[in-house]
């Protein structure tokens, strides 16, 4: 980690010192990427299986998973794994169920009812990542809240394994969540797919899920193109900031912040403190805890992009994570619950010594699919009313066009729009006459 004294910085070092290595590499990943998507768009499935080719290494004749994938998947995981799947599953669905949003109606003036209703998105897109590593815990974020949403329509796609087939956890946690059309397809290739429709791989009204680098962006450009999809929000390589005081246990520090650099080389880890000393503790932890992990050259990488800033106070280190908004905050704080109110832009909070990240990103109940790259500024993570569209609905009676009308043929005069103007006054003549 790159060690520097956040009150030592000047206002550009300071920017700099908070830039994301995604936001660094940015134009060659979206060059790259509109190529893909102009490919896929002009030779649909031929483009998928070209593309899972060059960047999987893997040549695949039919890309949806058949049943007997499915049944064979589900004999492949250990009785403990499927426990821990569906103990997950169970915890998630609790904490979106009691979040979802409800319809309501009310009388805005006597005899007008407005009224908002919930529908659930038809066809959406899901996107599990697999990558690097597969991630089933992702495929439960997704599909959780989209089936308590009551979505018709549920495609998902991942990317292949080496031998062509899926991982078969991805696959035990989509059918917990009812999902059965699944595609083994990755990267911007999918997302791709699942925006524009190919011959096997339907056209969704919206896209969900994480990625890496090409995946997101991959997401924001369907998102802009005019034929395209929604998308659920910016989800890319993972992000933590730790914000630590002088009685954080350094090795749990280390740990959380090596969990999220092993996700991927440009992960990005930042480490907030007013204490030297911890911070050299956390330093030597790191060093000794990844010579540990199997996946220490990604996090090594990661590391190198990442930052270990002393601050003034705890109240600056504050200051600093909302400018960054990073998808995960991590209080490492004596009482931190008593700062949480100073908290305004961040995806997810973990408060205290005994919140790992981990257990948000598995099974504490809340959603690990969550804003990067400063989109927590104005963007929270999946809910199930992600999922669905709100509708609004109004009933008038007589007595209440005579209530409201003159209001609004007081604006249309004023906008000068005329048939809205006598749109209201033909109805306001007939309920007087
Ligand atoms: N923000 C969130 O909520 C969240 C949640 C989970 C995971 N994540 C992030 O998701 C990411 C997963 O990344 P991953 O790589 O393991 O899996 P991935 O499935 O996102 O990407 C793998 C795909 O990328 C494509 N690809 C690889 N190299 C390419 C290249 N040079 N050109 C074009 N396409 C290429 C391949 O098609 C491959 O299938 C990680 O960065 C992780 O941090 C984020
Ligand atoms: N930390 C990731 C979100 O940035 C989610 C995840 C899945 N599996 C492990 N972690
Ligand atoms: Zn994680």
């Amino acid at each position: 980690m790159i060690r520097m004294d956040w009150n030592a910085l000047d206002p550009g070092e300071r920017e700099q010192a908070l830039r994301r290595p995604v936001q660094l590499a940015q134009a060659t990943t979206a060059a790259a990427v509109s190529a893909i998507l102009d490919e896929v768009q002009r030779d649909g499935d031929d483009a998928v299986r070209a593309c899972t080719r060059r960047f999987d290494g893997i040549a695949l004749e039919s890309m949806q998973v058949t049943d007997e994938e499915f049944a064979v998947a589900g004999s492949e995981l250990t009785p403990a794994l499927r426990a821990a799947i569906d103990e997950a599953a169970q915890r998630i669905a609790r904490f979106h169920e009691a979040g979802m949003t409800s319809a309501y109606a009310l009388e805005t003036a006597p005899g007008v009812r407005c009224e908002r209703i919930l529908r659930a998105i038809q066809r959406v897109g899901l996107y599990v990542p697999a990558g690097s590593a597969p991630l089933p815990s992702t495929a439960l974020m997704l599909g959780v809240p989209a089936r308590l949403a009551g979505c018709a329509e549920v495609v998902l796609c991942t990317p292949p394994r080496r031998d062509g087939s899926a991982d078969p956890a991805v696959l035990y946690a989509a059918r917990r969540c009812g999902i059965t059309r699944v595609y083994k397809a990755g990267g911007a290739q999918a997302i791709a797919a699942m925006a524009f429709g190919t011959d096997s791989i339907p056209r969704c009204d919206k896209l969900f899920g994480p990625g890496n680098a090409y995946v997101t962006e991959a997401k924001r450009q369907v998102a802009l193109a005019d034929d395209g999809a929604a998308i659920d929000m910016p989800a890319g390589p993972s992000e933590v900031l730790v914000i630590a005081d002088s009685g954080a246990n350094p090795a749990f520090v280390a740990a959380d912040l090596l969990s999220q650099a092993e996700h991927g080389p440009d992960s990005q880890v930042i480490l907030l403190s007013d204490d030297d000393v911890l911070i050299d503790a956390v330093s030597a932890e790191i060093d000794t805890q990844l010579d540990a992990l199997p996946r220490a050259d990604v996090a090594r990488q990661a590391l190198t992009g990442s930052r270990a800033i002393r601050v003034g106070s705890i109240a600056q280190a504050l200051d600093i994570s909302n400018r960054y908004a990073p998808e995960h905050l991590i209080l490492a704080l004596r009482d931190a619950r008593s700062w949480l109110p100073r908290v305004q832009a961040a995806g997810s909070v973990f408060l205290g010594d005994w919140a790992p990240e981990a257990l948000g990103d598995y099974c504490s109940g809340t959603n690990h699919v969550l804003p990067t790259s400063g989109a927590a500024r104005f963007i929270g993570g999946l809910t199930v009313a992600s999922f669905q569209v709100a509708i609004t609905v109004q009933e008038v009676e007589p007595r209440g066009i005579a209530a409201i009308g003159p209001c609004a043929v007081e604006l249309a005069s004023a906008e000068g729009l005329h048939a809205h103007r006598q749109a209201v006054v033909l109805r306001l003549q007939a309920v007087a006459a």
